[in-house]
C-alpha cells in the first residue's frame, strides 16, 4: 500500500528507517520540486516522464552497465538511445531542451551516448552561426537524425589556447572551396565526443587563411564519412581515442584531414563571410565564434548542481538505513546520518546544489536574452556573460566534484564500489572542470573582466561599472551579521572587492617595476584565480538568496531559509581569512558564523532526506533498481541496501563460475610449485 503523506509517498514494505524520516519532514516534496525546476508543470511533466519511462522494458539496461566491456557499453548506450528517439515524440515535447535532457538521463545515465552531442553541441552551432540557408541545407537533416554530427575544436596539441589551432581552412579562389588540412601530429582534432566512430558529420573549428593572411579560428561543416557505407570519407583519418575515466558509453575520437576539400558554403556564416573572391567579411564581434562555447557553459551550472544532486540523494538515503556506533542510547546504534560530522559533509553540499540549480536557471536565462540579441544584430551582452559564466563554470564544477567526493566518503567502503554509482557520477561530473575551457584558464578570463572593472573604479568612474561589479566602487561600511543575509552579502563583497583591488594594485606594481605586461599577469596568477572564485561565489550567494525571496509557500520558505543560511554561513567561514586579515570581520564574528553554521545542521537534520526525495530522481536514473533486474543499489528510495548489495555481488560475471582461470593457469601451478 502508498500512503502519501506531504507527497512523500510513503510505502508499506519500505525500509522504516527511510519511512521514519520522510514523516518528521515538514514540507511537501512536490512543492519543493516545483521550486527546484521552476513550475508545477515542469515538475510535473518530470514525474509524468519518469513514469512513462519506468513501463517502457526496452528502454531498461539490459545488464548492469559496470561489468560490461567498452564495445558492450557503446552497443547498449547505442540501442538504448535509439529506441528511445522512436519513443521520443511521445513521451516529450520535443522542443523542450530540459524534457529532453531529463528523459536521457533516465534511460542513459552517465556513461555518454553516441548521440549526446549530435543535440548539445553539433546542432547548436548550427543554429548559432549558420545563415538561413545553412539551416535549410542541415538543419532539418541533423534534427531528423539523417545524419550524426559533433563538434571538433580541440586539437592534441592545442584545447585551450583556440587561437593557436593548426587545422587549417585555407581559400583557394580558383575553385572557391576550402581545403582542410593536418599539417603535424599535434593539429589532430582529439577529444570530441560521438566522433570517434557514430558520427558522419563534424562542425570543425579550423584556421581561416586566405591569400596567407591568418582570420583565426571559424567554424565549417564538414561531411566525414560516407553516408551509405560509413567509411571516413578519402583524405580524412578518424578513431576512438580509447577509454577514459568516464563517458565510456561514448566515442571520443581523433581526426585529421589531408588537403581534404569542401565547398565555400561549408563555412558557417551567419555573423561572417568569405566572398568568391576571397575578401573576408567581419564577425559583428571578435568572438563571435565563440558564441557556442558560452551557450553550453552558461547550462553548466544547473546541470553540475543535479549531477550533485544525485550523489547526494544516494548519499543521503544510504546514510539513513546505515546504522553504526551509539550516541545516548545504547541500545540501538544510531544512523550515521546523526553524526554531526556526517551533517557538515553532506548538508553544505545539498545547499550548493540547490544554489547551483537556482543559479544556473538564471545564467540560462542571461544566454536566451543574449541569443535573442545576438540575433538582431546587439553583442553588447557578450563580454559580460563571457566573465560570469567562466566563473561559474569553473567554480560550480569544482565545488561538486568536492560535493560528489565528500558524498562516497559519506559512504563509507559501499561507497567505493560501483553499486554506489558515485564512481561514474563523479566522473563524469569532474570532466567539467576540464571540458568547455579548463577552470584555471577560464578564471582568468573572468579576471580580466575584474582587473578592467577595479581600473574603472580607480580612475573615479563608478558609473562605468556593470550591475554585476557595481560593489567594487561601494564603499566599507563594517557589518552586524545578526541582521541577517544582507549583511552577509555586503561581507562577501567586502572580501571580494578587497581581493579584486589587491590582485590588480599587484599587476599595476609588477608592470611599473618593469616586468612586461603578460609576465606580470602570469605572476600575479594565483591571486587573480581567488578574486574570480570569490567574485563568483558572491554571484551565487545572491542568486541563492533572490531565489528563496521569491518563494510564497511558507513551509517551502522556512527549510530553504534554513538551507540559505547554511549556505551563508558555510561559504563565509571557507573565506573568513581574508576578512579577519585586514580586520573588516572580528573573532566574536567568526564565532557567531561557527555557532550558526551548527545550529543549521540541525535546524536540516529532520528534512534531509525529503531534501533530497524532492529532486525526485527516479530509481532508474540512479541506477538503483529497475523492473526485476538489480544495478547499483546503494540510493535505492525504498532503503533496502543490505540484500541488494548482496544480489549484486552474486550478479558480478566472476562468481559465474567457482573457479577462474586465473587460478587454474597461475595460481594453481604456483601452489603446486611451491610444495615441491
Ligand atoms: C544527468 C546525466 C547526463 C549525463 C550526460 C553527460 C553530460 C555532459 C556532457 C559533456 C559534454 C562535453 C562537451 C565538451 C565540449 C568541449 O569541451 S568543446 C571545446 C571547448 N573548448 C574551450 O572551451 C576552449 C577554451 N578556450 C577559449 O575559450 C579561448 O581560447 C579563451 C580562453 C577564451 C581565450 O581566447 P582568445 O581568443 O585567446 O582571447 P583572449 O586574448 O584571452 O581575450 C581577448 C578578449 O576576448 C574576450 N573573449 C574571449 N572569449 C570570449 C567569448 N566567448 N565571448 C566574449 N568575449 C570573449 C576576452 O574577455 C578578452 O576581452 P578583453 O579582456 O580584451 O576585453
Ligand atoms: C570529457 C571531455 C569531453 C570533451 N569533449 C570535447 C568535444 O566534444 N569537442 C572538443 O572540441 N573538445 C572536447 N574536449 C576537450 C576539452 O575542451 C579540452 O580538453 C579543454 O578545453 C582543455 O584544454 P587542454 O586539454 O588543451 O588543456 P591544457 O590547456 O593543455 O591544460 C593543461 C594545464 O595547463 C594549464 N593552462 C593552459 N593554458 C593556461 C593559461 N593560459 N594560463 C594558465 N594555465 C594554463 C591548465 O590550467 C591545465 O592545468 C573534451 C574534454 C573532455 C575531458
Amino acid at each position: 500500500m502508498t500512503m502519501v503523506f506531504l507527497n512523500k509517498e510513503i510505502r508499506d514494505g519500505d525500509n522504516p528507517d527511510l519511512t521514519e524520516e520522510r514523516k518528521t519532514a515538514t514540507f511537501d516534496t512536490n512543492k519543493m520540486a516545483e521550486v527546484i525546476y521552476g513550475s508545477e508543470k515542469l515538475a510535473r511533466r518530470r514525474r509524468e516522464i519518469s513514469q512513462a519511462v519506468s513501463l517502457i522494458p526496452e528502454l531498461a539496461d539490459s545488464k548492469p552497465l559496470p561489468f560490461l566491456s567498452r564495445n558492450e557499453k557503446i552497443l547498449e548506450s547505442t540501442r538504448k538511445v535509439t529506441a528511445l528517439n522512436e519513443h521520443l515524440p511521445r513521451l516529450i515535447n520535443m522542443n523542450d531542451e530540459d524534457e529532453a535532457w531529463h528523459i536521457h538521463s533516465e534511460v542513459i545515465g552517465f556513461e555518454g551516448n553516441p548521440l549526446a552531442l549530435h543535440h548539445s553541441l553539433f546542432i547548436p552551432p548550427l543554429v548559432i552561426q549558420g545563415s538561413d540557408e545553412q539551416h535549410e541545407k542541415w538543419l532539418g537533416r541533423a534534427k531528423r537524425r539523417e545524419i550524426i554530427g559533433c563538434y571538433a575544436q580541440t586539437e592534441l596539441g592545442h584545447g585551450s589556447n583556440i587561437r593557436k589551432l593548426e587545422t587549417t581552412a585555407t581559400y583557394s579562389l580558383s575553385t572557391q572551396e576550402f581545403i582542410l588540412h593536418t599539417p603535424t601530429i599535434n593539429a589532430l582534432k582529439w577529444w570530441p565526443g560521438a566522433l570517434g566512430k557514430s558520427s558522419n558529420h563534424a562542425v570543425v573549428v579550423a584556421s581561416l587563411i586566405i591569400k596567407e593572411q591568418n582570420y583565426g579560428p571559424h567554424l565549417f561543416m564538414v561531411q566525414i564519412r560516407d553516408e551509405q557505407s560509413h567509411e571516413p570519407l578519402p583524405g580524412i583519418a578518424v578513431g576512438d581515442i580509447g577509454p577514459k575515466m568516464a563517458f565510456n558509453g561514448a566515442d571520443n575520437g581523433f581526426l585529421g584531414f589531408n588537403n581534404f576539400r569542401i565547398p565555400r558554403g561549408n563555412l558557417l556564416n551567419r555573423h561572417c563571410n568569405v566572398e568568391v573572391d576571397g575578401t573576408y567579411v567581419r564577425p559583428p564581434h571578435d568572438k563571435m565564434n565563440y558564441a557556442g562555447m558560452i551557450r553550453v557553459r552558461s547550462r553548466m551550472a544547473a546541470e553540475q548542481g543535479t549531477f550533485m544532486a544525485q550523489a547526494l540523494t544516494i548519499a543521503v538515503r544510504y546514510s539513513a538505513v546505515r546504522r553504526q556506533g551509539f550516541l545516548e542510547n545504547k541500545s540501538q546504534e544510531v544512523k550515521v546520518l546523526d553524526y554531526q560530522t556526517q551533517q557538515h559533509r553532506l548538508f553544505p553540499a545539498i545547499a550548493r546544489s540547490y544554489a547551483f540549480i537556482f543559479c544556473g536557471f538564471e545564467t540560462i536565462q542571461k544566454y536566451e536574452t543574449l541569443q535573442n540579441e545576438m540575433n538582431s544584430g546587439n553583442v553588447s551582452l557578450m563580454a559580460d556573460l563571457h566573465a560570469l559564466t567562466s566563473g561559474i563554470k569553473s567554480v560550480v564544477t569544482y565545488q561538486t566534484g568536492e560535493g560528489i567526493e565528500q558524498a562516497r566518503m559519506a559512504c563509507g567502503g559501499h561507497g567505493y564500489s560501483m553499486a554506489s554509482y558515485i564512481s561514474e557520477i563523479y566522473g563524469c561530473a569532474i570532466g567539467g572542470c576540464t571540458y568547455e575551457g579548463e577552470n584555471m584558464v577560464m578564471l582568468l578570463q573572468l579576471a580580466r573582466y575584474l582587473v578592467k572593472s577595479v581600473e574603472l573604479a580607480m580612475r573615479g568612474k563608478p558609473g562605468d561599472l556593470g550591475p554585476m561589479v557595481a560593489y567594487l566602487a561601494y564603499p566599507d561600511i563594517k557589518v552586524d551579521l545578526v541582521t541577517g543575509p544582507e549583511a552577509y552579502v555586503k561581507m562577501f563583497q567586502h572580501i571580494s572587492k578587497r581581493q579584486s583591488i589587491k590582485a590588480t594594485e599587484k599587476f599595476h606594481r609588477k608592470m611599473e617595476s618593469g616586468v612586461s605586461r603578460d609576465e606580470a599577469w602570469n605572476q600575479c596568477a594565483v591571486e587573480l584565480t581567488r578574486a574570480s572564485r570569490l567574485h563568483t561565489r558572491l554571484y551565487i550567494i545572491e542568486t541563492f538568496i533572490r531565489r528563496v525571496d521569491s518563494i510564497e509557500d511558507l513551509s517551502i520558505k522556512m527549510v530553504l531559509t534554513d538551507l540559505m543560511n547554511l549556505h551563508l554561513n558555510y561559504e563565509l567561514l571557507d573565506v573568513a581569512s581574508y576578512a579577519l586579515e585586514d580586520g573588516f570581520m572580528s573573532s566574536t564574528q567568526m564565532g557567531f558564523i561557527k555557532n550558526q553554521l551548527y545550529s543549521s545542521l540541525e535546524k536540516i537534520r529532520p528534512n534531509a532526506v525529503s531534501l533530497v526525495d524532492s529532486f525526485q530522481f527516479s530509481d532508474l536514473q540512479l541506477r538503483s533498481n529497475l523492473l526485476n533486474f538489480l544495478f547499483q543499489v546503494l540510493g535505492r528510495r525504498d532503503g533496502h541496501v543490505y540484500q541488494n548489495l548482496f544480489e549484486w555481488a552474486k550478479s558480478s560475471p566472476l562468481n559465474q563460475t567457482e573457479v577462474l582461470p586465473s587460478v587454474t593457469q597461475y595460481l594453481k601451478p604456483m601452489m603446486e610449485k611451491a610444495k615441491l
